[in-house]
């Protein structure tokens, strides 16, 4: 196994010999992080190990509670948790699957039996991640999807109301895209669809800003506590790239189209009278007027 491939698995066990032991029988394979007590492993726990490795009984607090705050919290919810313990009871492990460990392992356990466990966990895990990836990105590009995008606008809207801050969306919709596809073939044409992904994505800078693919040829993107100004600059300086972009590489060297894009920005301060489906025919509605003004451009003009 290559070390950027090497699990991390957090092990928490406050017993000496036991921790002898684990580090004997997973040291090869895995990067062990060890914790004593409870507190130290929540701590350690939001680096976010493949899996935690937890003894039922430590010092200061119950497996059975440790369990729960690691599911409570966003960063951790997710990290698969086995316990080990000497307890052969079997309410004990019904309690402790309940409480959302996925596998329970008692003492004196096999090495390759934990082992086996152990990886089936992780593989599983590194599944789930997978599939929860795919499901959220556009396979073209590698941007998020209009699911994505749906569920972040609704969000959005109900934070921007609480806070009467304001929501800005803009459209981008590759300019006379039909042509490029018919002079340059769909592959061509797919790599410009990443190229202008890529070009958006460069001048997103916050965390809540989101880029998402909306159809086709088409981009939007999500610009909470924008204002109208600043969502026009942003959209003004995409445009710009884009066309500097494609006009300095591809057509140069014969190798693609000199594509531009026309934007279609609009901003709301949400309130109960408007809606997220309001907001996003407002910008609809501008992406149009910048087709039918001449493309390549923004509207509201900046
Ligand atoms: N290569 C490629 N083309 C796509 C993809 N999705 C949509 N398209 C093409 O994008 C083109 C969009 O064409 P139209 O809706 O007629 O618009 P347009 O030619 O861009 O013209 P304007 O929007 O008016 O500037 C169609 O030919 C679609 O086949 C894709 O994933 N890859």
């Amino acid at each position: 196994m290559t070390e950027p491939e090497r699990p991390r698995l957090l092990v928490v066990e406050d017993d000496p010999t036991s921790l002898r032991l684990i580090a004997k029988i997973l040291g090869d394979a895995y990067t062990l992080i060890i914790a004593t007590n409870g507190k130290d492993a929540l701590r350690l726990a939001t680096d976010v190990p493949e899996l935690i490795l937890l003894d039922y009984h430590l010092p200061d607090i119950d497996g059975l509670d440790m369990c729960r705050q690691l599911r409570a919290n966003p960063l951790t919810a997710e990290i698969p948790v086995i316990y080990v313990t000497a307890d052969q009871d079997p309410h004990l492990e019904a309690e402790g699957l309940q409480a959302g460990a996925v596998d329970f392992v008692t003492k004196p356990y096999s090495a390759a039996v934990l082992r086996a466990r152990i990886n089936t966990h992780v593989q599983l895990k590194r599944k789930t991640d997978l599939l929860a990836l795919l499901a959220e990105r556009d396979g073209l590009t590698g941007v998020a999807n209009r699911r994505v995008f749906d569920q972040q606008l609704e969000r959005e809207w109900r934070r921007g109301r609480r806070r009467q801050a304001a929501l800005s969306v803009i459209m981008v919709d590759a300019d006379r895209f039909k042509s490029v596809n018919d002079t340059w073939g769909h592959l061509v044409g797919d790599e410009c669809l990443r190229g202008i992904a890529r070009c958006a994505a460069a001048h997103l800078k916050r965390p809540a800003d989101l880029l998402a693919r909306y159809g086709g040829e088409e981009f939007v993107l999500l610009l909470p506590e924008t204002d109208a100004g600043s969502a026009r600059a942003l959209a003004e300086r995409i445009r710009e790239e884009i066309q500097i972009r494609f006009a300095n590489t591809a057509v140069e060297r014969g190798e693609g189209p000199c594509l531009t894009a026309s934007f279609g920005c609009a901003t709301i301060i949400p309130d109960e009278q408007s809606s997220p489906e309001a907001l996003l025919r407002v910008a609809d509605r501008n992406l149009y007027l910048a087709k039918t003004g001449g493309r390549n451009r923004v509207e509201p003009a900046v």
